[in-house]
């Protein structure tokens, strides 16, 4: 897969253990990311953004939730005056699924 590929995807239902990314394909996902941290034992990928000021960061937030509720799948948060913190796990899956991936790779396209 290209990430332009990851980036146009769509996420779709992804529940139980079974769709959970198998642990030889994160490393080439991981490749598409690269600007993301790949936590395989807290399945999470983690990416800090940083801004001028707190419209900047608030744009960036407001423009995340709205994609997240589009795709139906949600980042954990932590914001503050020029920063966002920000997690991508699959609960349903109890670790990675391919949406992680997916909606890390959209929030990319929105800094580029
Ligand atoms: C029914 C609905 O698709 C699920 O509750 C979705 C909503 N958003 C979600 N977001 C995340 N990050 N993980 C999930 O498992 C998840 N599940």
């Amino acid at each position: 897969m290209t990430k332009d590929e990851l980036t146009a995807s769509h996420c779709t239902p992804r529940k139980g253990p079974g769709d959970a990314v198998p642990a030889d394909q994160i490393g080439e996902l991981a490749q598409l990311i690269g600007e993301w941290r790949v936590e395989r034992e807290a399945g999470q990928l983690q990416r800090e953004f940083r801004f001028r000021d707190f419209h900047h960061t608030m744009g960036f937030v407001n423009a995340v939730a709205y994609m997240a509720n589009r795709e139906d799948h949600h980042p954990d948060l932590e914001v503050g005056y020029n920063y966002c913190r920000m997690r991508w796990s699959t609960h349903d899956v109890g670790g990675l699924s391919l949406n992680d991936f997916i909606c890390a790779s959209k929030v990319d396209a929105l800094v580029r």
